[in-house]
């Protein structure tokens, strides 16, 4: 396993603020901070180990996507969420129903994280609620069956499998979470996973009133 103690170190808790600063007032979604959200969870696999390398390398791939639109000459549309699907819906760059000029825009790259953290949602409230002996591979293996999976070809969801299987056990996990005791951690779980719902929700509303919730 990877060592966790360097710079690299993940905490649970700038995760929770980074999602808790994403979400204005009014419900706007700030792509810098969602973006900056991924990078700690990010960090969390990392720490796992070698084998869940071919799933932080497509989300560290994805990450880079937005944050090149973040910096470039159009940056200024690319604040939010919202006024990201606005600038590129109305300027014909999002390929809509099949794959075009246009693919990898902004609006399918988050999509993509956008159903991982449905699938980071469930898999955290399961976390949650689990006991001491509760098995962290089963709690993955079905939260991913209940979202992502169903997003996913055949040889994708085998690998995914095979990652979960090496999962390490519950203890390991919450040590490297970097919260402290067992209660702490589940405490924390508890305001992380309403917080990730809000922005899971507001996103997924964003979507469904755009129709965008297919996009190739
Ligand atoms: C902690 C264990 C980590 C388990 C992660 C479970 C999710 C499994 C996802 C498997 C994705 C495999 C990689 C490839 C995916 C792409 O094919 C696929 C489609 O992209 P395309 O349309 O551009 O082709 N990409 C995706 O669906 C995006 C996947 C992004 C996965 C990010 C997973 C991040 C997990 C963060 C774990 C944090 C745990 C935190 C606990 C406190």
């Amino acid at each position: 396993m990877a060592d966790s103690t360097g710079p690299e170190k993940f905490s649970l808790q700038e995760v929770l603020d980074t999602f808790r600063v994403c979400l204005s007032e009014d419900e706007h979604v700030s792509l810098e901070h969602y973006v900056a959200g991924w990078r700690g969870l990010v960090k969390f696999m990392n720490s796992l180990g070698n084998v869940f390398t071919f799933i932080s390398k497509d989300a560290v791939s994805k990450i880079q996507i937005l944050v090149n639109f973040l910096n470039g000459e159009n940056g200024s549309h690319y604040v939010t969420i919202q006024s990201m699907v606005k600038y590129e819906l109305e300027n014909g760059l999002v390929d809509v129903s099949k794959r075009g000029t246009h693919p990898e825009s902004g609006c399918r790259t988050l999509l993509r994280l956008h159903r991982a953290l449905r699938w980071l949602e469930l898999f955290l409230e399961r976390l949650r609620i689990s006991k001491e002996d509760g098995k962290t591979s089963v709690m993955c293996a079905d939260a991913y069956n209940e979202s992502l999976s169903q997003h996913h070809p055949w040889v994708i969801r085998k690998a995914a499998g095979m990652a979960f299987c090496v999962l390490p056990g519950r203890p390991t996990f919450f040590e490297v979470m970097n919260v402290g005791s067992t209660e702490k951690v589940v405490e924390m779980l508890g305001e992380a996973v309403p917080m990730i719902s809000k922005v899971y929700k507001i996103t997924e509303d964003l979507y469904v009133q755009n129709n965008l919730l297919e996009l190739p």
